[in-house]
């Protein structure tokens, strides 16, 4: 379960979505403090190297802001945005442009980084700008500062190192609540399957990343399902919806998507299967199920299921279409006396 959702990052982009906002707000600052400080330089030392930095980053910022809301490359974005900052800091406090009040800007450098380039990258910069920076501080100090330039660096060091901390848990704890949050939009709770609200973003991605291949929508529900609520309890009846759970997952393939879509239906997505092979799994499925038996207090439970299936592109090409000619067609196997699959044979 754990290991699909993860394969499937593009359709869960909270990840994008918060640093995306991140970005936007970040970028705005970099360019408006850049413009600031780009004209007082000039006005203050003429066009130095220093200027013409916070020139292209003022025309950087710009750019990003205008490519960020699309932009597939943000990682790619996000690091070279990161570098650039730490980069001109360093360069000033080694042009002694800014001495020990240019630190301060580096302290944006752990926040920024693992927030928007996760633990591992952002952990990295951080920890190789940091180690630059103090010793661009210590080093850049006047000559005989002695103790001072000791204590400078120093608590300079334990600040940068108190605010990678407290980044790192944050991002940390936030990325473990994402991916909880994932599971469990994603997850029906009483049998493990996924549930209806995923099927539509498996579906969309299927689409896109097979475009030539064949996949087919199988609509499975269990027939008199209300029977077994009624004669064995509504407790035995959850069982029944977790053992037939159990068998869908373990009779199809690892590449085989399995959904609880309502209350006794199921859907499965069969990717790379025509109508025929789709067939020949549909009716091991309804075999399989005809073979479960459940004992509820020394009675034994048995129950059938009725099948239709859609194939993508043949039947229709969007989700709607597709699911509704599914639909009918177990519409027709409950109508042809259930325990049936029924299928566009032509
Ligand atoms: N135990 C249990 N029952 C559920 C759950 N969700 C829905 N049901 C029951 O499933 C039954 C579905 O009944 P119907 O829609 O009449 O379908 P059916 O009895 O299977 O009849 P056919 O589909 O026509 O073969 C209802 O009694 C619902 O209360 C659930 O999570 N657990």
């Amino acid at each position: 379960m754990t290991k699909r959702l993860a394969t499937l990052p593009t359709l869960w982009d909270e990840k994008s979505r918060f640093r995306r906002a991140l970005l936007r707000v970040l970028l705005w600052v970099v360019m408006v403090v850049s413009l600031a400080l780009g004209l007082l330089n000039l006005r203050a030392h003429g066009l130095d190297s220093i200027v013409v930095i916070e020139a292209i980053i003022v025309a950087y910022s710009g750019l990003f802001l205008w490519r960020l809301p699309k932009t597939p490359y943000l990682h790619w974005w996000s690091t070279s945005l990161v570098i650039f900052i730490s980069v001109t800091v360093l360069h000033s406090l080694v042009t002694k442009a800014m001495l020990n009040d240019g630190f301060y800007w580096l302290l944006l450098v752990p926040t920024t980084s693992l927030l928007l380039l996760g633990l591992l990258w952002g952990g990295v910069i951080t920890g190789v700008v940091g180690v630059a920076g103090v010793a661009v501080l210590v080093w850049a100090q006047p000559p005989g500062g002695g103790n001072a330039t000791v204590a400078v660096g120093i608590n300079a060091g334990l600040t940068y190192v108190f605010i990678w901390a407290l980044s790192h848990a944050y991002e940390a704890r936030r990325h473990q609540m994402v991916a909880r949050l994932q599971t469990v939009a994603a997850q029906d709770p009483l049998t493990g399957l996924y549930n209806r609200l995923y099927l539509e973003d498996v579906f969309a991605q299927l689409c896109q990343s097979q475009p030539q291949h064949a996949f087919t929508l199988v609509l499975l529900d269990i027939d008199h399902f209300k029977q077994i609520n009624d004669n064995h309890g509504h407790e035995v009846g959850d069982q029944v919806l977790r053992l037939l759970s159990q068998m869908l997952r373990s009779a199809t393939r690892e590449q085989d998507w399995v959904f609880r879509v309502g209350g006794e239906e199921f859907c499965l997505l069969l990717p790379g299967c025509n109508t025929q092979s789709a067939m020949d799994v549909a009716q091991k499925l309804r075999r399989a199920a005809a073979d479960l038996t459940l004992m509820a207090e020394g009675q034994p439970v048995s129950f059938t299921v009725s099948i239709g299936l859609a194939q993508w592109l043949k039947d229709g090409e969007d989700f709607d279409s597709l699911y509704r000619q599914a639909d009918l067609r177990l519409y027709q196997a409950k109508e042809q006396g259930r325990n049936t699959v029924v299928a566009d044979q032509a």
